[in-house]
Formats: C-alpha cells, sequence, structure tokens
C-alpha cells in the first residue's frame, strides 16, 4: 500500500494580538502531530470543538501554512512552513467543507463550478471539460442535467454531492473533509457517507475525515485520532480505539455519543465491511 499523506510533528501557533489592557496571547493549537494515510484508506481526527482538528485539516489540504514540522504527499515534501505547495501538489489535495451552503457560489451554474478547476489547472479543451464535469455528477449520484441549474436549487445533501464532485475534478489522491456531513439531516448523512465510500473505493482515495461525532467515525474510519488540546492523546485503528480506547480522554468522548447513533451505525459498519471482503 503506498502512503498518500504524512505529517511528521505539525505545529501552528496563533497569536493573538494584545490591546491597551490585555497582552497579546500564543495560542498552540496544534502540537507537534504525526500521522500516515495509505491510498484507500480513511484517517479520522476526532476531538471536541476547540482541540484544532480545522486547523490541522487546513494545513492537509494546504490552506493554511504550518508553523512547524513536515508534510509529504505522495512521499514528496511539501513547503508548508513557507506556504508554497505546487500546483501540482495542490491538485493532489482538495477539501470538502462542512457547509454545502456556504461553499458553493450561488451565481455560478453547477457546471462552472464543476469545469472551473479543469479551466484553471489543465489545458482540458471546453468540450472535454463538459463531459468529464457530466460524467462526475453521476457518478455522485445526480442527472447530467443538473449541469446548467444553480446551487439555490438544490438541497443540502445534493450540494454536498455537488461539493464532493468539484473536490474530485482534478483526480485527487487525498480528499480532506471537514465535518463533511454535519450540516445534513441524519437519513442523508447516511447517504453521503456511503458515496463518499463508493468513491473510494472506486478512486484508490485516501481521506482524512474531520468529525466530532463517534457514530460518523465508526463507520467511515480505518484509523482514528483522537485530538484534545492540539494534541494527539490517542490514535490507532478504528477497531482497537472502539473495543479498549486507552486514555481517559477518549473514554470521555464515547460516554457522551448517545449509544443509539452508534448501534444505527454499526449495521452500516457490518455491510460495509461485508461488501469491502466480497470484492
Ligand atoms: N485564526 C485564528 N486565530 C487565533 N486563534 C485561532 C484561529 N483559528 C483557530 N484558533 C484557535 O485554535 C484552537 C483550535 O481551533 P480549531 O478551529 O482548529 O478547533 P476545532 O477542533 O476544529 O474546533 P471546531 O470543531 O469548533 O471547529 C482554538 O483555541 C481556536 O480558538
Amino acid at each position: 500500500m503506498s502512503v498518500v499523506v504524512e505529517g511528521r510533528a505539525l505545529t501552528r501557533d496563533y497569536l493573538v494580538p494584545g490591546s491597551l489592557t490585555r497582552k497579546a496571547k500564543l495560542i498552540q493549537a496544534v502540537k507537534g502531530i504525526s500521522f500516515s494515510v495509505e491510498a484507500g484508506k480513511t484517517l479520522a481526527i476526532v476531538g471536541e470543538s476547540g482541540s484544532g482538528k480545522s486547523t490541522l485539516a487546513r494545513i492537509v489540504a494546504l490552506i493554511d501554512p504550518a508553523s512547524g514540522g513536515e508534510l509529504l504527499i505522495d512521499g514528496k515534501p511539501v513547503d508548508i512552513l513557507q506556504h508554497r505547495p505546487t500546483r501540482e501538489m495542490r491538485s493532489k489535495v482538495q477539501m470538502v467543507f462542512q457547509n454545502p451552503y456556504g461553499s458553493l457560489n450561488p451565481r455560478q451554474k453547477i457546471g462552472d463550478v464543476l469545469t472551473e478547476p479543469l479551466a484553471l489547472n489543465t489545458n482540458t479543451p471546453a468540450r472535454e471539460r463538459r463531459e468529464r464535469a457530466e460524467a462526475m455528477l453521476v457518478k455522485v449520484g445526480l442527472p447530467a442535467e443538473v449541469y446548467n441549474r444553480y446551487p439555490h436549487m438544490f438541497s443540502g445533501g445534493q450540494r454536498q454531492r455537488i461539493a464532493i464532485a468539484r473536490a474530485l475534478m482534478l483526480n485527487p489522491d487525498l480528499l480532506v473533509l471537514d465535518e463533511p456531513v454535519s450540516a445534513l439531516d441524519l437519513s442523508v448523512q447516511a447517504q453521503v457517507l456511503n458515496l463518499l465510500a463508493d468513491l473510494q473505493d472506486e478512486f484508490n482515495l485516501a481521506y482524512v475525515f474531520i468529525s466530532h461525532d463517534l457514530s460518523v467515525v465508526r463507520y467511515i474510519a480505518d484509523d482514528v485520532l483522537v485530538m484534545h488540546k492540539g494534541e494527539a492523546v490517542e490514535q490507532g485503528s478504528r477497531e482497537a480505539l472502539f473495543s479498549d480506547p486507552q486514555h481517559p480522554y477518549t473514554r470521555s468522548l464515547f460516554a457522551a455519543t448517545p449509544v443509539t447513533d452508534i448501534e444505527a451505525i454499526r449495521a452500516r459498519v457490518e455491510k460495509r465491511a461485508a461488501m469491502r471482503a466480497a470484492v
């Protein structure tokens, strides 16, 4: 198996400027996190609000710089400290955000949303751009005709499908998904998670999947990294973590998750495992 992304001792500090009455404050949002994700696998990053998940996600997605550490994509180091990733690196890593309402430009037709990354980053002719966009819409479960429509005409789940389609247009190796289903209804969450699982299998994608929801993590993750106050307090395989959590913080996270959610998701986990085993 090939390692798609590796983080080594990543850190990120924020300096919050002081005022006349308050001293400047250094916030260590990410404190020396290391991980790796292979092709076709999912690393879930869990932790409560403020633990540093989004900060780490934005570094890995090459959106924000790191203060220290190293990031390797497909074995090649990325300049994350000066924040000068090459165009090639950028096209290998794409991000999907939590809010499918906010992440699509309301004035842009779906076709333009999808073809834009190709127009900006490749020499693909216009006709082929359209063909590829229509094929990708079908892959994410939407009819090709939506090409000429606008985002407001779609439900939350459909918009998230469009955002996923856009993220896949440059054939990335890695998707960084920051709470991609938490704004959706439960039944729609399951559909989008199934879609992500299918796309991962089809394109052999690596996922870094940020979530505060352990039932979602149990469904999607191969490995889990638990963040608390910027640190990785526990990391390992999903099986090990769910069957025998070691750190008190992980145990307290589990205790706060409703059992019903976990039970509801267990059946889907088993179904997916059976489907994977059958391939
Ligand atoms: N731009 C910024 N400037 C200063 N501090 C920041 C900035 N962004 C994040 N922080 C701080 O860094 C810490 C980690 O925040 P982060 O958003 O990464 O956590 P999170 O686990 O993703 O939380 P949430 O789930 O609420 O998004 C918090 O203390 C936050 O206040």
